[in-house]
């Protein structure tokens, strides 16, 4: 939690705190004055000096309401800054994760860090700065004056904090673990929230939508009850501070009405006494509360901390090479090997090949062959576990990865389509295109269905087809004019006409760039200089068409299957 305070501006909190501290003392210094006009009036003095007095009291109070209004603005400014700063730090860590990291958090966890851990933090950050900087002041202050009204009284605190420390403290420990818990809680609440949500179709295809209630359910109840626990302990402070209170105040009027008699005491001296033991048990109730939220922040402060310092298995080197501005490149795989952590063995292994600007690559193979991991690999969204991928000679691993994605137009598996609009996912390839490089880029894809480059796309591209993303996922790569294009099964959902189509028209644009295109589909493949044939992550065949037809008999097998299925 301190290292997270750390990152607030510290001349901006030390102002706040002596803001603070004016608003404490402008507040207790009303009930010494009005002690001075009850002694005063007690006495029969004249009313001038009570007048006086009053207008005192009266511009006292109001410097002190616009301190206290000014300085509760800048606290929750200082609290609602940190948050900004934490999920803008949350949100650049996590975009630059790579999906290994991706996957060791999953997308629930981060999604309730960066939001709810968040506002828990920034919730007690606004109390740590009205009520723990306050309540010390106030203690402080109050037992001050208090003392300096009446020493002979003061006594009586030291049976009255002791006895709500004890009280407080006790209620603290059985609530602390509790609160704990309860963000724990709200991730799995959570997590079975998104789960149903993005897999919706699924539930209701299988019929699965009363099993995904009875889960949401347990989770929800688990996470009031919880709640409701931790509420029920924290509703015992109320009485725990009637009880402390009305104990000392009869000590203090039973003592106070004693002195009185005795002529040692002024009766204002008495009023200003109580209001001050008053002062000091809130001040102590108010640092207690926090107490409550702390354990849950300490938690929330835990979990960001985690993402902030993770560390990240792809990065860019301090010492990084430069491609500088190329307009052709050359790609080489050098016994290139990955595997995933705790796989049994390597996605791909002993991946070779040499590619030149105007080079055609496709790679063709069965489910989970390596084909993706290929393309992540020279993506570099995974790093390699050994051998080289060499852009221009030098190894992806030591250039910048902006520099490298630059020159890759890559248009993936799962056609991915941001909320906006057209014009702002073709942009995501190359902010400066122009109206004209865009439509070109569309008509490329055989994107007809485009007539307007501001219609809007839902979060996801769920206002358009599967075949339509994957059109639009191909001018976006296109629009971009890199040097390598990876097309990763980005023609499944073409008919075969358009994706002949397609590939045509991409050729005069790709005739200095490198083209890789991952298949499952012969006719997808056939046109390729060179194809690679993989499987269980080897390539166990390469050349053209006609040569892998003559020579390879899973190539042979594939294009019997496919002609099999399409003559049936
Ligand atoms: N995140 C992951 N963690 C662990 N193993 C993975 C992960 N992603 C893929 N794999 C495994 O790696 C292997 C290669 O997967 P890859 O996605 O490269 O296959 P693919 O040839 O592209 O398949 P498809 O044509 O079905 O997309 C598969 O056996 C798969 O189970």
């Amino acid at each position: 939690m301190i290292r997270i305070w750390k990152m607030m501006n510290s001349k901006k909190i030390i102002f706040i705190v002596t803001l603070i501290f004016l608003e404490a003392v402008g507040f207790l210094v009303l009930p010494t004055l009005a002690a001075e006009i009850l002694n005063l009036a007690a006495q029969g003095i004249e009313t001038g000096a009570v007048r006086t007095i009053g207008i005192v009291m009266i511009v006292v109070t109001l410097i002190t309401i616009v301190i206290a209004v000014f300085s509760t603005r800048l606290s929750a400014q200082e609290s609602q800054g940190l948050g900004n700063t934490l999920r803008k730090k949350l949100f650049e860590k996590i975009m630059s994760f790579s999906s290994q990291e991706l996957s060791s958090f999953g997308t629930s966890t981060l999604i309730t860090r960066t939001s709810n851990d968040v506002m828990q933090i920034q919730l007690v950050t606004m109390l740590m700065l009205r009520l723990i900087i306050m309540s010390p002041i106030v203690m402080v202050v109050s037992f001050l004056f208090a003392f300096q009204r009446e020493a002979q009284l003061a006594w009586v605190f030291a049976v009255t904090i002791p006895a709500i420390a004890i009280g407080v403290g006790l209620i603290l420990r059985k609530a602390s673990p509790i609160f704990r818990s309860i963000q724990k809680k709200t991730d799995r609440l959570n997590q079975i929230f998104r789960e149903g949500l993005t897999g919706m179709r699924v539930i209701r295809a299988f019929n699965t939508t009363s099993y995904e209630e009875e889960r949401f359910d347990e989770a929800n109840q688990d996470f009031r009850d919880t709640s409701i626990r931790a509420n029920t302990i924290l509703a015992l402070m109320l009485p725990v501070m009637i009880i402390v209170m009305g104990i000392s105040n009869v000590l203090i009027f039973t003592q106070g009405t004693q002195l009185i008699s005795l002529g040692i005491m002024d009766i204002g001296n008495l009023v200003a006494f109580v209001q001050y033991g008053v002062q000091m048990l809130i001040s102590i109730l108010q640092v207690a509360m926090l107490f409550f939220f702390l354990p849950r922040a300490e938690v929330s402060a835990e979990r960001i901390l985690e993402v902030l310092d993770t560390e990240l298995h792809i990065r860019d080197e301090s010492d990084v090479d430069t491609l500088g501005p190329v307009d052709k490149v050359n790609l080489e795989l050098k016994d290139v090997a990955f595997g995933f952590k705790g796989a049994e063995r390597d996605a791909v292994c002993d991946i070779n090949m040499n590619l030149e600007p105007g080079d055609t690559l496709a790679i063709i193979g069965g489910t989970g062959s390596g084909k993706t991991t290929i393309a992540n690999l020279i993506t570099r969204l995974y790093e390699a576990t050994s051998g080289e991928i060499l852009v221009n000679g030098k190894d992806i691993g030591t250039i910048k990865q902006h520099e490298l994605r630059e020159n890759i137009g890559y248009a993936p598996q799962q056609a991915l389509l941001f909320s906006g609009t057209i014009r702002s996912n073709l942009q995501y390839g190359n902010p400066q295109a122009s109206e004209e490089e865009m439509w070109h880029a569309l008509s490329i894809a055989q994107a007809d269905f485009v007539e307007d480059l501001d219609r809007r796309v839902e979060a996801g591209g769920r206002n358009f087809s599967g075949g339509q993303r994957q059109r639009l996922n191909i001018a976006r790569a296109i629009v971009s004019q890199p040097n390598i294009y990876i097309f990763d099964d980005s023609f499944s959902a073409l008919d075969f006409k358009t994706d002949a189509k397609l590939r045509e028209a991409l050729k005069p644009e790709t005739e200095d760039a490198i083209v890789i295109i991952i298949a499952q589909r012969v006719n997808t493949v056939v046109n390729a200089d060179e194809i690679l044939v993989l499987d269980n992550g080897q390539i166990v065949g390469r050349g053209s068409h006609e040569e892998l037809m003559a020579t390879n008999r899973l190539y042979q097998d594939i294009v019997s299957s496919q002609t099999k299925g399409a003559g049936e």
